[in-house]
């Protein structure tokens, strides 16, 4: 038995952890055999001879154990990996929950949460009021194109359809509008649908519509209205015509729109003759309510 046989005998089964103690492995030069056959060269080379002796059998038990004992290494390195693999996907899906969570918080804040609502609430009703608008203008033009009725100018006020319209939206007083439906009169003719309305507004117009369409009383209904009601205060309104016929056609429209109310209309022929009347109805009859009509004469 040689000194190498002994020692193996003695060291049967010892292992040497190459990983542990690889300094000291390489400080005494001790390497693991890397012969082809594996066999016969079994294990550790202690001695850096490059090659181990001894029993077969005994060495195949031994690698076997070895063997064994590295795939139970590997395993439970696998293991750990594993295990390791699952603990950061697991860290990962709690960063991304946690994120999830800030998210949320930033959410379920209330002022934010409040804030955001307000915002998206302002938002909606912006583009609901413009889609109301952009519905209002086209049924406007419409009126306006069944109406043949053709306009100029900025910030026009919408049409009216009926004279009741005229009681809600400009304060029309309601005996002159009980007047107008005593005289038949219900749905405007174009020329009123468009000129009353600017006129309530009190601004100024220049119309032109055919004979008979109705504009005396498109402009009598706005004058009426702007009066509201008798007041002391002499001649409050005037109305200057070409002709006589049309200051009459005037004259009695004023008269039969104001009926009850309480107006005093009264039609001059000649400026001298008015200007002498209206001395004298001042004069004599004060707390008289009087609109003048003056028909001037083109010759
Ligand atoms: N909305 C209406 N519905 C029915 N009839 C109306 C309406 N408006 C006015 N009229 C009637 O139409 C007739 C003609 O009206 P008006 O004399 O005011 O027209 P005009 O356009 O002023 O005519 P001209 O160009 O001759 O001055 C009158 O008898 C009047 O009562």
């Amino acid at each position: 038995m040689d000194a190498f046989d002994l020692f193996r005998k003695l060291g049967a089964g010892a292992k040497f952890d190459f990983k542990r103690f690889g300094k000291d492995a390489e400080r005494f030069k001790v390497v693991r055999s890397q012969e082809k056959d594996v066999s016969d060269h079994y294990g550790i080379d202690f001695f850096g001879t490059g090659v181990t002796h001894g029993n077969k059998e005994q060495r195949a038990v031994e690698k076997q154990e070895e063997e064994g004992e590295v795939d139970a290494v590997a395993g439970k390195r696998k293991l750990q990996d594993e295990e390791k693999t699952a603990k950061k996907k697991k860290k990962a899906t709690q960063a991304e929950v946690a994120c999830e969570e800030n998210e949320g918080i930033l959410w379920t804040s209330s002022a934010d949460r409040k804030s955001k609502g307000l915002k998206e609430g302002r938002d909606r009703d912006k583009t609901s009021m413009k889609r109301l608008q952009h519905l209002h203008q086209e049924k406007v033009n419409r009126v306006r194109t069944q109406n043949r009725i053709n306009v100029h100018g900025c910030d026009v006020p919408d049409p009216v359809c009926t004279f009741s319209e005229l009681q809600s939206e400009y304060n029309l007083n309601p005996r002159v509008l009980q007047n107008l439906s005593a005289a038949g009169l219900t749905i405007p003719t174009p020329i009123q649908m468009q000129a009353i309305p600017l006129m309530m507004h009190g601004r100024e117009l220049l119309a032109c519509a055919p004979t008979g369409s109705g504009k005396t009383l498109a402009f009598c209904l706005p004058l009426l209205t702007h009066l509201k009601q008798p007041a002391n205060l002499g001649i409050r309104a005037l109305v200057i015509s070409p002709t006589r016929e049309l200051a009459s056609q005037t004259h009695r429209e004023l008269v039969r729109l104001s009926e009850g109310v309480g107006f005093r209309v009264h039609i001059l022929d000649k400026a001298s003759m008015a200007a002498r009347k209206h001395a004298t109805s001042s004069n004599n009859k004060s707390g008289t309510k009087t609109i003048f009509k003056s028909s001037v004469k083109c010759t």
